[in-house]
Parts: C-alpha cells; structure tokens; sequence
C-alpha cells in the first residue's frame, strides 16, 4: 500500500538543495555515514561497504550495500518514513556517541539526484527481510518481502533524476568516495576499487623514524593544501578525540584570509576549508585534523561553534605558540626566517601574549636610525626605545634625530604602536616612548647669539610670510647641515602637554630647555625650524631684495612641508607653484 509522507517532500529537497547543501554531491556522504553508523551498531560484525556505479548495475542506477544491523520492517516504518526521526540519539535527544547522523534527514539529500530510492534491508535483530520504496513525489510503501535479501545488512538504490544521471556514473562516485570517505574505519569499495585506507596519515607507526614522517606528512600537505610546509607539527587533543598535524605555511600569507583547514569528524569528511579551529592569529597555519567530539552543523560542512570547538581552539592557539617559542630557542635563525615572513600575525599575538612578545623583541627586525634591528639590539644601544607612530613622521624626523645622536624607531606599520605600549606595560614605562617633534627641537641648539642677531630681521620677515600658513619660524643650529628646514606639525597646546610630558621623563637640563622652548606668544600649529648652520639659511640675512627674501621663505616652507609627507592643502598647492614659478622666472630673466 503507497503511503505518504505527510509532508511537502518536493519543497523540502528544494530546502535542502538551496539552503542547506552546497551541492547534491554531499549524498555519497549521507550514504556512507548510514552505512558507517548501521556497521558501527551492528558491534563486531564484517565492515564491508560496496558502491556500484551505474557502469557497474547496468541500468543506470547506483546501488550501495553494507554489511551493517540492517532494519526491522517495524525501524523502516519508524525510522525511514519519518522524517526527522533517528536511531543514532538517545531517549533525551543527545547524538549517541560513536554515530555521525543526528538529524534524521540524512537520507533525504539522496532525492537531490534520485527520482526513486529503493531500500532492502535484513535486519540482525531477525524477522524478514523488507523492502522501502519512495519517489521524490512524496510517497512510500514498505513490503516484506523475506526472498529480497538473504544476508544481514542493507542495500540502497538510487534511479537517477533526470539531468542528474551523470552523478550515478563511476568517475564521479569514486571521487566523491574517495573525498568524503577516504578514513573510513571500513573497507569501502567502487566497483572493485579500494577506497578507504584504515590508517589516518598523521598518526606515525613506531618504527617510522621521525624525518620519514615529517617528510610524508610534508607530501601530504603538498597534495591537500598545494604548498611544502616550512615546518609540521603532529596535534593531539585526548579530550577532544583529536589528532591530527598542523602545518606552517612558508609564504606570506593574509591576515584576513579566511581559514581552510582539512577537517574529519568521526572519519568522515567534513571539508577542506573548515573555518573556527585556530585563533584567527595563526592564520598562517594549515590543519587536517579527524576528531571524535566536535560536532557538525546540520549541513555537516563545517563546526559547530560550541565550547568544545573552544577549547579545541585554544589548546591549539597553546601547541603553536609553544612551538614558536620553542622554535626561537633552538633555531634562532628559523625563527627569525619564520618571523619576518609571518610578522602581522605575530605582532598581533605578541599583543596579548608576553611570550611571544618577547620572541618578537629577539626576532623581528624594526627600521630605526640604527638600520633595521631588533627591538632587543636597539634598547641595548639606547637603554629605551623612543619611536613615532607614523612613517612619515619617522621620515621626517630621522635624519634629524641621527645627526643629534638620538635613536628612533619607526613604531608606523600595523601593530607597532600597540607593540610599543606592550613592552612599556611590561616592562616599565620607561621602557619606550613616543616622540613628541619638540623633543627633537630641544636637542637641536639655539643658534650663537651673533648669529641670531644677523638674522633677527630675516627671522621676523620669515615671520611675516609663515603667518598665512599658521606657521612660526625658528632658529636653530642642527645636523645634517645640508637640511635647510625642518616642519614641525605641533599644535601648541598639544605642544605643552609633550613637553610637561618629556619633563617627567627627561633629566633637569632638557626640561629647562623645553621650558623655554613654551613660547607662549606663538600660536600657530607649525614650526619650521631653520638651520642656522645651512649656507641658504645663512644668506637669507644678505638679501636685500625684499620679495625675492619672501619668495626664498615660502620655499623653504614647501620643501620641507614636501619632505615631512604630509598631505598638501590647496593653500600649499598654490604656495608651490607661486615659490616654483617665480624663482624660475627669476633666474630666467637675469
Ligand atoms: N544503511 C542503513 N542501515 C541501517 N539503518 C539505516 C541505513 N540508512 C538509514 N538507516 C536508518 O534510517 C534513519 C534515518 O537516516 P537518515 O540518513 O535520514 O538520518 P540519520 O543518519 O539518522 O541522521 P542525519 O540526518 O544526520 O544523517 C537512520 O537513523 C537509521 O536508523
């Protein structure tokens, strides 16, 4: 007698096929998890699971048989007929261990390349054997029928849809077999094929020695993930059931690429781009892992996100930071090699982790007015690490600092800030500092008096012409001599507060001089600091032609607002081309 199954069973593949599944080929998996879970219930019996393509039965269809407990009529009409309802929970509802289906739907992604499933089942529990049949329209019948099968086990056939048939041919099932059920605790066959090997390829029998392993496992992410690893490290999580290998990516990767490791659960194949097993920092790391404990989502592409796969996070995040760290202490020179390629996520870990933060301190080389050296090599010159936040900053005031014997460090890239405020937490404020520009101002030495007196009128003509661009002239003598003109962006106020700051900090001589240096007169929120030891500078007292003084200021101001890097207003824009043009037409026309 045809029943049906109470429900819109066409609306519910269509459900199935847009919303849950990302392609029908997931219904090789569905097969071979039931046939897995009914071996697995049958407790001790022959693990046997036979595929037969269409190539193979001839008639189009698949067939795949296992030798597992096989079905009562009274479990088909329970269990199979009814959506939802599954042997693999207990009476509370909780997925028994040792089974991969949970969800009781599992059979039903067969109808997204099936018009018709056949079922025959004999059960180990006896009675006769039974025969299902349903249709994608959404009837069933069940018929015992005791000739239709003579072993225990159960066989499903699948007659294809229309346009879906090329899913049911050979080629295309042994990959799909191969894929999702190459781990599979059984022997699993495509026509006569062997799919699955037994032995998960991260576990090392004991008399493989250690570099045989560490080169097959090397092979074996050159075949998943398409790269040789710079180093491969075995994982093992009893709790979780885990086990598995890490693998460290040996290029540059990106931060925010997404994760895509090589998850199994159970043995089965969840996928090769599986999200949420590592700390987003080691994202330049690559996992096949099989686990016991972890769950799937209802799609079984990807983890569940519960406490287990938390904790399963952080007892990895805990592996590779030891290997790190273990890492920097037995091949510095790996280390370094590693660091340098890998040197955002690192930064960022070492952010909220004080042992790597001093690995990055060994390790990673900084740019600095030293070359580029390490966080550790640099405070051993300077005792402390003074640094801008900014790279155009630090080009800027670079060269200044070396001819004043001050080292700084370029802290501008992603994390380095941070980085710095991290070691001074850890190691005391003194530890680092961010430069204030007027810290540099109160290295540099006023100029000799007589020569401050040559320039007085220069100075206040230099006034003059700044003012419109909110701009104080100083004068001052510093190195490199061949740099007429430094900019300092400083809006006073902010200006006071450095300098109450570096008083705190800095011995009794340079806080006078910043005292002095609090022009309380000046306003404006840039200072451009002239070279009294530069010859252009110099002459500037010499000219006599007024506009020509004027034009040689703006100049001034221009080339060192270009050298600082900082963005052009339209006002410095027009100063350019007016300073440009009438220099150039100057010494054209003379
Ligand atoms: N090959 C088989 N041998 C024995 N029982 C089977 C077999 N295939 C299906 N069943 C029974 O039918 C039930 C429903 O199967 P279905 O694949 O729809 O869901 P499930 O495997 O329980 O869960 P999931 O939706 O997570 O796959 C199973 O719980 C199982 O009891």
């Amino acid at each position: 007698m045809s029943r049906s199954f109470g429900v819109d069973l066409r609306g519910i593949i269509e459900l199935l096929s847009q919303h849950l599944y990302s392609s029908p080929r997931v219904y090789i998996r569905e097969l071979l998890q039931n046939a897995t879970d009914a071996i697995t219930a049958r407790d001790g019996g022959p693990a046997r699971i036979v595929l037969e393509p269409a190539e193979h039965t001839g008639d189009g269809t698949l067939r795949i048989s296992d030798s597992g407990i096989g079905l009562t009529e009274d479990e088909v009409h329970t269990l199979v007929s009814t959506l939802g309802r599954t042997s693999k929970r207990d009476e509370l509802g909780f997925a028994r261990q040792g089974f991969l289906g949970q969800f009781g739907v599992g059979l039903l992604s067969c109808f997204l390349v099936a018009e018709e499933i056949h079922l025959v089942s004999r059960s180990a529990k006896g009675g006769p054997a039974v025969r299902w049949t349903a249709g994608a329209s959404g009837t069933y019948e069940v018929v015992a029928d005791d000739s239709a099968r003579a072993e225990i086990g159960t066989t499903v056939t699948l007659v294809p849809r229309r346009d879906a048939e090329h899913w049911l041919q050979h080629d295309m099932v042994a990959a799909l077999a191969r894929e999702f059920g190459e781990l599979l605790p059984a022997e699993v066959l495509v026509g006569t094929e062997r799919i699955a090997q037994p032995r998960l390829p991260w576990l090392r029998p004991s008399d493989e020695p250690y570099d045989a392993y560490v080169e097959r496992l090397a092979g074996y992410c050159e075949r998943t993930f398409g790269f040789r690893p710079f180093d491969v490290l075995p994982l093992e999580i009893p709790a979780a059931g885990l086990t598995g290998a890490a693998f460290v990516m040996p290029d540059t990767a990106h931060p925010g690429s997404r994760q895509a490791h090589r998850v199994y659960l159970k043995r089965m194949l969840v996928g090769d781009s599986v999200e949420g097993l590592l700390p987003d920092w080691a994202y330049f790391v690559r996992c096949a892992v099989n686990s016991s404990a972890l769950r799937p989502t209802a799609s079984r592409e990807s983890l569940y996100q519960d406490e287990a796969l938390l904790g399963v996070r952080d007892e990895l995040g805990t592996v590779l930071k030891d290997w790190l760290v273990r890492l920097g202490a037995t091949e510095p020179d790996r280390a370094s090699a590693l660091l340098a390629k890998h040197q955002l996520g690192m930064k960022s870990v070492a952010l909220v982790d004080d042992d790597l933060l001093r690995l990055v301190e060994h390790w990673l080389p900084f740019e600095t007015t030293d070359g580029y050296v390490t966080l550790r090599q640099f405070r051993r010159r300077h005792n402390s690490i003074l640094f801008t936040p900014d790279v155009d900053e630090f080009r800027q005031l670079a060269p200044v600092a070396q001819a004043q014997g001050l080292g700084l460090l370029n802290a501008g890239y992603a994390y380095d800030s941070e980085l710095m405020r991290r070691v001074a937490e850890v190691d005391g404020a003194v530890a680092t500092r961010r430069v204030v520009p007027s810290e540099l101002l109160a290295a540099m030495d006023r100029p000799d008096p007589v020569v401050e007196d040559q320039l007085r009128m220069s100075l206040r003509l230099a006034r003059t012409v700044l003012e419109r661009h909110d701009c104080d002239a100083v004068p001052r003598e510093f190195d490199p001599i061949s740099l007429p003109a430094l900019l300092i962006t400083d809006a006073n106020r902010e200006r006071q507060r450095d300098n109450a700051e570096i008083s705190e900090h800095s011995d009794p001589l340079w806080a006078e001089l910043l005292g002095r240096l609090a022009e309380p007169e000046s306003t404006a929120s840039q200072q451009l600091v002239l070279n009294t030891r530069n010859p252009l500078v110099r002459r500037l007292s010499e000219l006599t032609d007024r506009t020509l003084a004027e034009l040689t200021v703006e100049s001034l101001y221009v080339h060192a607002l270009l050298q600082s890097r900082r963005p052009m207003r339209p006002k410095d824009t027009a100063a350019l081309n007016r300073s440009f043009l009438d220099l150039l037409d100057r010494a054209v026309r003379r």
